[in-house]
């Protein structure tokens, strides 16, 4: 991209409430070749709210960098393999770009572009000091084995190592990549650049992990749930009623973190298979059918607790809080006519369309957006990176404790703008969000 000269200065110390106006001097920010990118859907309201002119709407969504990467690797039976990956690094003015990769069949650099916005407004909300950014490597990793899934991964760190780094990127986990993916990803990267852990978050606990990151999103999106409730003026979590839909590191970290408070999750979907129990699922022993292996276990829709359904029928299953903890864009319009709920927490990243998003509003249903409900992961991939950096362990309860004051936070930020704006929860996240990186880019200056 290419910036013009024109670019008129700005004071660093004006307030978000000046934004506006500096903007107006800020000519030909942007050339006309570049385009705006991610779901202007979303952000709309919030760019009329903040009466950001079109080019600054322009600059703060076009991503700095997009690679399409060719990953060919040699599977165990001498074939060669060749996957479509992804990493856009949208914006790093707050800090270095930071966001996971994803491992799905589907992923697509349009998808990916998408994320990666979203991930730049949401450090932002958390006001941790990070960018946005995120990566997608087009495969099911169910299909290959344990040492291609390696190689795979390896390959991955080869081909973007030159422009991934503490300083720079910080991949982390994400749909389908967990702390071994990490773990490999960290190995791999130390091997060019000498010992790093800080280049990559979401390791193990023995290889630089941070305690508590494995469970950090599902701990974050309770946290959430907590405080909704708190302003709502709904009570606790106990005996509220839950349907989560995924069931993988984010969705049953949050339906044990529920239940242990008391919460009756009364269905669950996951890929396969969904369950249902109108008195509330037994989760323990529903974590541990799903580890066991067929015949006695290994599938949701066969734990004996519970009636078996399709999973497309768990989201009209009546609750009081439904939760999308499974991929983008599974809460469409016609799913959301079907919800029965009071509350849709996203945990997922955006999870939920648009028009899904809008048909909620008119029902009546308040959704606590991904920006501030998905975040859990993201802060304490902060925190694994703060320790990394000065090679030293904090306490499990630390990483909690200071989670908890973090998502704490946030959200009473995110609750007075919607109440001050009259706005939803989501549009006053992002303008949150946008607040935060105007500012810096401001202080930071355009040249
Ligand atoms: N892992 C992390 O730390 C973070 C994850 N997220 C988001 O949370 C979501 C889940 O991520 P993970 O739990 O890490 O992934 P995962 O791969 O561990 O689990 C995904 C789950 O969703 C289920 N699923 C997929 N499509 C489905 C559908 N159409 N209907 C019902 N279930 C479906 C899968 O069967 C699986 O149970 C994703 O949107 C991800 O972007 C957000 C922040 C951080
Ligand atoms: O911990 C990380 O960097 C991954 C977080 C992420 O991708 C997300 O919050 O969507």
């Amino acid at each position: 991209m290419r910036l013009c000269s024109q670019i008129v200065i700005v004071v660093p110390e004006q307030a978000c409430s000046y934004l506006p106006q500096l903007a107006c001097l800020v000519t030909h920010l942007v050339t006309e070749h570049s385009q705006s990118h991610a779901r202007p859907g979303f952000l709309r309201k919030a760019f009329d709210l903040l009466d950001y002119p079109e080019r600054l709407q322009r600059m703060l969504l076009t991503p700095r960098r997009e690679i399409h990467l060719n990953l060919v690797i040699t599977l165990d039976d001498g074939e060669i393999a060749t996957f479509n990956a992804f990493r856009v690094q949208h914006d790093n003015t707050r800090g270095p770009y930071k966001g996971g990769f994803r491992m799905e069949p589907t992923v697509s650099m349009e998808e990916v572009r998408s994320l990666a916005s979203l991930m730049t407004w949401k450090t932002a909300v958390l006001d941790i000091p990070f960018g946005g950014a995120k990566g997608g490597v087009q495969v099911d990793p169910k299909r290959l084995s344990p040492r291609e899934l390696e190689r795979l991964t390896r390959k991955l760190v080869q081909q973007t190592k030159s422009m991934m780094g503490p300083f720079v990127d910080i991949p982390g986990p994400e749909i389908s990549s967990g702390t071994q993916i990490m773990a490999w990803f960290f190995d791999e990267y130390s091997k060019f650049k000498g010992f790093s852990p800080a280049a990559v978050t979401g390791k193990p606990v023995y290889l630089h992990g941070s305690y508590g990151r494995e469970y950090a999103t599902g701990r974050g999106a309770v946290l959430a749930i907590r405080e909704l409730l708190k302003y709502e003026h709904e009570g606790r979590i106990a005996n509220k009623e839950f349907v989560i839909q995924g069931f993988g590191n984010v969705g049953s970290w949050a339906a044990e973190m529920l239940y242990v408070r008391g919460g009756r999750i009364v269905a669950i979907a996951d890929k396969t298979g969904g369950i249902v129990n109108e008195m509330g699922l037994d989760i323990m022993a529903l974590k541990r059918h799903v580890k066991a292996r067929p015949p006695f276990g290994g599938h949701l829709n066969t734990f004996p607790g519970g009636k078996p359904v399709k999973p497309s029928e768990v989201v009209s299953v009546p609750c009081d809080i439904f939760i999308p903890a499974a991929t983008s864009g599974t809460i469409t319009a016609d799913v959301a006519r079907l919800l029965q709920c009071k509350y849709v927490v996203e945990v997922a990243n955006q999870p939920l369309t648009p028009d899904a998003d809008q048909i909620c509003g008119e029902r009546g249903i308040v959704v606590v957006p991904d920006l501030i409900s998905s975040g859990g992961g993201v802060a304490v991939s902060f925190f694994e990176w703060v320790q990394n950096l000065q090679n030293l362990r904090w306490e499990e309860e630390e990483v909690n404790r200071r989670l908890d004051r973090l998502m704490t936070d946030a959200f009473a930020a995110v609750w007075a703008l919607h109440e001050d704006k009259r706005c939803t929860l989501r549009t006053a996240a992002f303008m949150r969000g946008l607040e935060k990186v105007t500012q810096a880019h401001i202080n930071r200056g355009f040249d």
